[in-house]
């Protein structure tokens, strides 16, 4: 007997081998005559997953791309994944998704001057306050950014109630919850492990959906004839009002999108400003040349004539984009950078790499405004893709112009009205936290004296 189990063990063992290894090294056949995009060796039934678990995915998705190129072919257990980190590479798969760029104009100053004043007020007492005069800007930025959208969202009633600033607090664990990794997305048979955050998610979307309607059966219940928010908007509209479903979705998609984007740019900018101080005198010279001497308000018309702040936002939606990582599916087979795609292929495009790529950007770890000034440089996706903060194309942003007049208005008075510095004299801490929109991991927590 013994003599033939053994010959029989080595040759299972061999063909289990084999198995493995034209498992490992499969790749699946490309179509219309081109190959897949290169992909790093994967594991068995988990595929590519080991390479990004516990990371930053924009950081995990760089070091695949310096080693595999600008489009990386990777499976998530079974699911295709198409990651790309060039400008180029951008260009082309974005132009696969879509070929139109539309934005919308939302425009309404008075609401967001009487918000900027409220917030301007709060610091100048702040300013004249017992000793340490610290604030947490995080919170200050926050509030002033939360308020002019919901106003802009759902109306004047909301901005300051207590529901309103409870839905606050309920949004930012929904940004938490979405911005977890879910193994079950891409490997259903491992669905069991996200059960319990599965369970925090949908009780938080419950609470959600609920302050949703309470919203929108007020404003039904006064007629949906006052203002131009946007549920006011919606329920003067047949095609919208018949859907609660439909403009609760619209709704939290304008707020939840809306709110934390612009208030962690401003936060990045403030910061970047106390970390570059001739770039602050810089600014600080331009704002008082146009709008004057800092104990005049900036207004909304001033905007337009401060190139050094646009220049300054700019960069710092370069450097850190709310948005690291755009998400799309290809919904038919398509071909990127002479790569086949298959259908169904989730493609991530990697906005933070393609932000730092050096071919690119001069010395593109460096916060340089100037860059802004002496060219320009498209930021909405239309002409140039070295940077993406808004997305491009259909799916891109539709907030463009809210978000930029909030952000530009906010920091031009934060820096107009406010000397700010680090507490501890040092450099600030820049490292990136964990959430959907790229927040930083430390507040920002300055002392604060007043020029007005
Ligand atoms: C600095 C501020 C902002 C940044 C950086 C930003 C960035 C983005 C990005 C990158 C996307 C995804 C685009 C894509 O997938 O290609 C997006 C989508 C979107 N943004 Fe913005 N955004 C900002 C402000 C706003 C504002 C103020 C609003 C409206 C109140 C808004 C509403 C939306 C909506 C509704 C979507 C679509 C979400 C979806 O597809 O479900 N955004 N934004």
């Amino acid at each position: 007997m013994e003599t033939w189990i053994a010959p029989l063990a080595v040759l299972f063992g061999l063909s289990v081998a084999l198995l493995l290894k034209s498992w490992i090294l499969r790749q699946p056949s490309g179509g219309a005559g081109c190959s897949l995009p290169p992909s790093p060796r994967a594991l068995p039934l988990i595929g590519h997953l080991h390479l990004v678990l516990g990371k930053h995915l924009h950081r995990a998705f760089g070091e695949i791309a310096r080693e595999h190129g600008p489009c990386v072919f990777l499976k998530f257990g079974s699911s295709p994944h198409l990651v790309i980190s060039s400008a180029q590479a951008a260009r082309e798969a974005i132009r696969v998704r879509d070929s139109t760029y539309s934005s919308r104009p939302f425009l309404s100053p008075a609401a967001r001057a009487e918000e900027m004043a409220l917030a301007v007020a709060k610091l100048v007492e702040a300013s004249r306050g017992p000793m340490p005069r610290t604030v947490s800007l995080t919170q200050v930025i926050s509030d002033v950014t939360y308020g002019m959208i919901l106003r802009k969202v759902v109306g004047n009633g909301h901005r300051r109630n207590e529901e309103a600033l409870r839905f606050k607090h309920l949004l930012k664990e929904v940004f938490v919850a979405a911005g977890e990794f879910y193994v079950g997305d891409t490997m259903p048979w491992l669905q069991w492990l996200d059960l319990r955050k599965a369970a925090h998610a949908k009780r938080l979307y419950k609470q959600v959906d609920e302050y949703m309607q309470r919203l929108v059966d007020e404003q039904r219940r006064k007629g949906g004839d006052i203002g131009d928010d946007f549920i006011s908007i919606m329920l003067r509209n047949e095609l919208f009002s018949k859907s609660d479903s439909f403009m609760k979705a619209i709704v939290l998609d304008m707020i939840g999108a809306g709110t934390d984007t612009s208030a962690v740019t401003i936060e990045w900018a403030m910061a970047e400003l106390i970390n570059n101080p001739r770039i602050m005198s810089r600014l600080l010279e331009e704002l008082h040349s146009v709008v004057g001497p800092s104990s005049l308000k900036v207004e909304e018309a001033h905007l337009d004539k401060l190139v050094y702040l646009d220049a300054v936002v700019k960069e710092t939606l370069r450097l850190h984009p709310p948005a690291a990582i755009l998400i799309f599916q290809a919904a038919q087979p398509c071909q990127v950078m002479d790569y086949f795609v298959p259908e169904g292929t989730r493609v991530f495009i990697n906005n933070y790499e393609i932000a730092r790529d050096e071919r690119c950007w001069e010395e593109p770890l460096k916060f340089k405004p100037e860059r802004f000034v002496e060219r320009n440089i498209d930021i909405v996706g239309v002409r140039d893709f070295e940077m993406l903060p808004f997305g491009s194309g259909r799916r891109g942003c539709p907030g463009i112009q809210l978000g930029l007049r909030v952000v530009h208005f906010v920091l031009a008075n934060l820096v107009h009205g406010f000397e700010w510095k680090n507490p501890s004299g040092k450099e600030l801490d820049m490292s990136e936290g964990s959430g959907l929109t790229l927040p930083r991991a430390v507040p920002l927590e300055l002392t604060i004296s007043s020029r007005i």
